[in-house]
């Protein structure tokens, strides 16, 4: 899809600092602290937000049962005002593409001047489930007539029931952990442990790099964390002094004893939130915001979870360009989610395979190759974290820092889902 003429400029975006889960900083918070936290951090930021937002959309993955629809939870908690709509949307790890992209459309289509899209998520707070067996048990426990009827209900009970079911980012359809299929994803590309590494470290080095030099001084917002409100205001999610060495020695981390994804070329678990001010292009001007950035299109895609489960972006990156009557070599910035090392490495290597181009996405060669010095600059999900439901908004907010810095014409971010899905979001530069 791309819109004719784009009103659909990007204000501004921010973020928590993304940190470690299920055990980290934010452990004893909720998603529903980390989303109120960016939005009333956006909120600071624009003050007109309290009284003249329009829409705020959310994506999460792992819901918490008691704030489901979590934008609108969220929002009431920063102090937006309560005549303002939100809704929550999921598309696994493209939950926050698809806030934004809505949120688009709203905007285009005049049914929204101002709004906040973004995503968030707490893995720390991911429900633990107890077993079926014991859910089923209790539930006929109740309707039990007498200690007989309950005699009846618990005789055959096992006690190996009591023990929770604890949550598994696993692929529902093909039971496969999203580590184990970006590891098959790899072998099936070709792409080596050593390859894996290096782009692994390259990301940990541009990470650390993109902090020192203050590039997220306006993108992440100190958070205070009770009870003692200490203050966490970086990512904790990347090494700043990683090695090959390091890397190389660490064990296959879901394909044992052979496969090549480790904790080090793997997403780490992340706990965070992020939004972005989406805005009606005359609407920007009138408030004297000088836009520069507008959404020029998007396009998602589904695949087989059965072997193409990660390859989102190379499906969705050939699919939009195309529609754009863009080239690869017309984008400035690309920014590409990094689940796993061998994922993205696949995807760039997908696109420049005759058969995969031809077979897949029905082109007549090879769709290219991305060059390395356009790509995630600034570190990516391997460095910067993974909150799934979130980085939607950081890949939107990293994009248009990068294409306004590089005075360039284009970015394009992509990513890959679980359920076989992918998204892509062109960005162009008008000012
Ligand atoms: C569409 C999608 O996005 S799909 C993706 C969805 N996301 C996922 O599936 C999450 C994938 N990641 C994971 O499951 C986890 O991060 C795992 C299983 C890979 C690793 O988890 P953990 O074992 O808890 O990792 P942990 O952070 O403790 O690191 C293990 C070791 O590697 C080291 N390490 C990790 N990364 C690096 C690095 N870049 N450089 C140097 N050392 C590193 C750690 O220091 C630690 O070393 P130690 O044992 O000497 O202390």
């Amino acid at each position: 899809m791309i819109f004719k003429d784009s009103k659909v400029a990007v204000i501004d975006g921010l973020r928590t600092p993304f940190m470690k889960a299920p055990t980290g900083k934010a452990q004893d918070l909720k998603a529903y602290d980390l989303a109120r936290e960016a939005i009333n951090n956006i909120k600071h930021r624009y003050p007109f937000l309290e009284d003249d937002c329009d829409l705020v959309t959310m994506g999460s993955v792992i819901q918490n049962a008691s704030t489901s629809n979590i934008a609108r939870e969220a929002m009431i908690g920063a102090g937006i005002n309560l005549d303002t709509p939100a809704y929550s949307v999921t598309m696994a790890c493209i939950s926050a593409n698809v806030a934004i992209t809505n949120t688009a459309n709203a905007i285009q289509s005049g049914a929204a001047k101002v709004a906040i899209a973004g995503g968030v998520e707490s893995s720390s707070d991911a429900p633990v489930r107890i077993s079926h067996k014991l859910k089923k048990t209790l539930l006929q426990a109740q309707k039990a007539k007498g200690l007989k009827g309950l005699w009846q209900v618990f005789k055959d009970f096992k006690f190996s029931s009591l023990a929770p079911e604890a949550p598994a980012i696993a692929e529902f359809s093909t039971g496969l952990t999203m580590g184990a299929d970006a590891d098959q994803l790899a072998a099936k590309f070709g792409i080596s442990r050593i390859a894996q590494d290096e782009f692994a470290l390259r990301s940990h080095q541009n990470a650390a790099a993109a902090w020192e030099a203050g590039e997220f001084k306006d993108e992440v917002c100190p958070l205070a964390i009770p009870p003692k409100f200490t203050l966490v205001v970086q990512d904790d999610t990347f090494y700043a002094n990683s090695s090959l060495e390091k890397l190389s020695s660490l064990k296959p981390a879901f394909v044992r004893p052979h496969g090549t994804i480790t904790a080090g070329n793997a997403s780490p678990i992340t706990d965070g939130a992020a939004v972005s001010l989406l805005m009606d292009l005359d609407e920007a001007k009138s408030r004297k915001l000088k836009p520069q950035v507008v959404i020029e299109g998007y396009a998602f895609s589904g695949q087989n979870p059965q072997g193409e489960l990660l390859l989102g972006p190379a499906y969705t990156m050939p699919k939009l360009l195309n529609e754009a009557g863009l080239k690869i070599s017309d984008i400035d910035v690309f920014e590409i989610h990094e689940a796993f090392a061998g994922q993205v490495l696949a995807n760039l290597a997908a696109l420049q395979d005759e058969k995969f181009c031809q077979e897949s996405l029905g082109l007549k060669s090879a769709f290219g190759e991305i060059p390395m010095e356009k790509v995630n600059t600034q570190g990516g999900s391997l460095s910067l974290g993974h909150p799934f439901g979130a980085t939607g908004s950081r890949l939107l907010t990293s994009a248009t820092r990068r294409l306004i810095q590089s005075k360039g014409k284009y970015a394009l971010i992509s990513a890959c889902a679980a359920g076989g899905l992918g998204s892509s979001i062109l960005l162009k530069r008008i000012g």
